[in-house]
């Protein structure tokens, strides 16, 4: 059984490069590493339809189902596997299906919310905040909206105006205060090859404890059966 050591959380406003961050750093550690995206974690809105999950306001701390993150990274860093819920943007709901993500080493939280609450920022062991300019993450979301999420471009620009941008500086923005390290301009290498090594390190030394926590169970599992033959 892997108990996670270290957990890491990636905030950032939209288009600032969260996501990218998180891939760079994890992508060279294998199955060590575990990412998951709070945007998994929008609530269930099968309720409404189409027209009104269009106007829901998806950058308001409300919008997420933040109890059952708790619960989720309580229960990984107990060891034990959960059920994590997909995201489907394009319906602005949550998929059917959802996928089992088994507890390793580090665990990667990722989304424009992910320093805001305070019981997960206690959980975390380190903070980072990716900032880039508003001008170049709105550009940066206006070619992904319309490419990946299946937007229009007057739908991504009223978004932008009426939710994302005042929410970014009343609730995204000050999450900044919680990060142990800003990133400046996303993807930055220095950043990412810094933040790189420390996860391996985490995983070397994580991987050194719970071989010898396993050594001990088994230890004492012999010193234990020549009792259990006692009782036979
Ligand atoms: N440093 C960078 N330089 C150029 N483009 C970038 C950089 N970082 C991210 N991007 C691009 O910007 C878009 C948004 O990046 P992403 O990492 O998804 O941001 P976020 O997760 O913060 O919304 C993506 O298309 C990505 O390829
Ligand atoms: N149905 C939805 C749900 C969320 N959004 C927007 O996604 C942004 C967060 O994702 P990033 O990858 O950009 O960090 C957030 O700003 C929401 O406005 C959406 O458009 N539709």
């Amino acid at each position: 059984m892997t108990i996670p050591s270290f957990v890491i959380g990636i905030a950032g406003g939209t288009g600032a490069g969260k996501t990218t961050v998180s891939r760079l750093v994890t992508q060279n550690l294998g199955d060590d590493v575990t990412r998951i995206p709070l945007d998994n974690y929008y609530e269930d809105r099968s309720e409404l339809s189409f027209e009104e999950r269009q106007e829901v306001n998806y950058d308001h701390p409300s919008a997420f189902e933040w109890e059952l993150l708790r619960d989720h990274l309580e229960t990984l860093l107990e060891g034990q596997p959960v059920e994590m819920p997909q995201y489907d943007f394009e319906v602005h709901n949550r998929k059917d299906e959802r996928t089992t993500v088994e507890p390793t080493d580090v665990i990667v939280l990722e989304g424009i919310l992910a320093l805001h609450d305070e019981a997960i920022n206690g959980m975390m062991d380190l903070r980072l905040y990716v900032e880039t300019d508003a001008d170049v993450r709105i550009l940066r979301r206006i070619r992904r909206d319309v490419l990946e999420r299946g937007r229009d471009l007057e739908g991504v620009i009223d978004q932008y105006l009426s939710t994302v941008k005042p929410m970014h500086e009343r609730f995204i923005e000050p999450t900044k205060g919680h990060a142990d390290l800003i990133i400046p301009e996303g993807a930055n290498s220095v950043a990412v090859n810094l933040i790189e090594e420390k996860l391996h390190a985490e995983i070397e030394g994580n991987a050194m404890r719970n071989w010898e926590r396993g050594s001990l169970e088994r230890e004492l599992a012999e010193k234990r059966s020549p009792d259990l033959d006692a009782d036979e």
